[in-house]
């Protein structure tokens, strides 16, 4: 028996990624719980002709309680989108608050959950999870996970694209690495599965890189304070879970890029540091999936001088935003036992 729940189930992202998982027969109960609307939600899912049963819950009656218990994956949605001239970290002040306290009812309820993390800012929100399951005493930081996939789904079509083969976006991969904001998203392009032209302009190649750094840029533009990325995400967050699914379910090799806690796998960190040559506590490299979470993190490989330059340039910025993560959870922690009425 498979539970999977999202966290944030009734917005821009939850819905559609709660339909993908509802699809996904490897799901055998599907929790869906928002502050809004989640009940009606659940109710319209649960008529698709799919194994997962559907349950919704709002907060009222114990809901993240009821929704959290049993499960094995945790999907979390939820928090406020940018609108235009917004960075992710703009979204720091908000987010965080929500991301804690699901994190602590994650620790409380679902302690062994593997938990997928898309609530912006990723390089903040998943080292605020971490920091609040050591709290609890519940810290397995093979078990955490930000979910980068998008860049990654990003970089396969617009190199698919750019080789004049859009159909074969699906058999494209690119590692991207590093973080999920601007010049945190590396995409190693010497590593694609399919070649750049040899030719290709010096612009060209920026403008390709700069595409999926700032990919999230196009859609925030076009939506036009609509919101942000949202059908392609539930699409890249149904992806990622699907393949956590089928590690947890025994299938070994599965390699995806994650933006993980370093001391998931102490000696692929320490070969990492040595390429990034900064001590990082989070970094999204390619990971090796296990039944338990992550068996393995992979090293960069070859870089071009070009790949180290944006690897260098990520570095400070991760730095910072890990430590903005950290600092919140610690601070308020301290606060609390400050004032225990807090
Ligand atoms: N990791 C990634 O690649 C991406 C991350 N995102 C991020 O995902 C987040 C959600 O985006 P959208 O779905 O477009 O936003 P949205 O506003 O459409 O939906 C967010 C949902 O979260 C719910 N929510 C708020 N506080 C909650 C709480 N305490 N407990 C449970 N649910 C709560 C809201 O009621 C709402 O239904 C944003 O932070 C966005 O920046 C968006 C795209 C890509
Ligand atoms: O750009 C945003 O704010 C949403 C996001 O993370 C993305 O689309 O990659």
């Amino acid at each position: 028996m498979v539970k999977a729940v999202v966290l944030g189930a009734a917005g821009g992202i939850g819905q559609p990624l709660s339909l993908l998982l509802k699809a996904n027969p490897a799901i055998d109960e599907l929790g869906l719980y928002d502050i809004v609307n989640t009940p009606g939600v659940a109710i319209d899912l649960s008529h698709i002709a799919t194994p997962a049963v559907v349950t919704g819950f709002l907060p009222p009656n114990d809901g993240l309680k009821h929704t959290l218990t049993g499960a094995d994956v945790v999907v979390i949605p939820a928090g406020v989108p940018r609108k235009p001239g917004m960075t992710r970290d703009d979204l720091f002040k908000i987010n965080a608050g929500i991301v804690k306290d699901l994190a602590t009812g994650i620790a409380t309820y679902a302690p062994k959950a593997f938990v997928l993390v898309i609530s912006n800012p990723v390089n903040s929100t998943v080292p605020i999870v971490a920091e609040v399951f050591k709290k609890h005493n519940v810290y397995d930081p093979k078990r955490i996970f930000g979910v980068t996939t998008l860049d990654v789904v990003r970089a396969s079509t617009f190199v698919a694209e750019l080789i004049g083969k859009p159909g074969s976006a699906p058999d494209v991969v690119v590692p991207v690495i590093g973080g999920h904001s601007g010049v945190t998203i590396v995409p190693l392009l010497s590593q694609s599965s399919h070649p750049l032209p040899s030719d290709i302009s010096a612009d060209a190649f920026a403008a390709l890189v700069k595409r999926i750094q700032f990919g999230g840029d196009e859609v925030v533009k076009a939506k036009d304070g609509a919101g942000s990325a949202t059908l392609s995400m539930a699409y890249a967050g149904a992806e990622f879970a699907g393949k956590i699914l089928r590690a947890l379910k025994g299938e070994k090799g599965i390699v995806v890029p994650s933006f993980v806690p370093l001391a998931a796998d102490p000696a692929g960190a320490a070969a990492l540091t040595k390429e990034l040559g900064a001590e990082l506590e989070f970094f999204s490299s390619n990971v090796e999936l296990g039944a338990e979470g992550v068996v393995k993190i992979h090293p960069l490989g070859r870089l071009t001088e070009g790949e180290a330059a944006l690897v260098k340039a990520a570095v400070p910025e991760l730095t910072t935003n890990i430590k903005t993560g950290t600092t919140y959870v610690l601070e308020k922690y301290e606060a609390e036992e400050k004032n225990p009425k807090l």
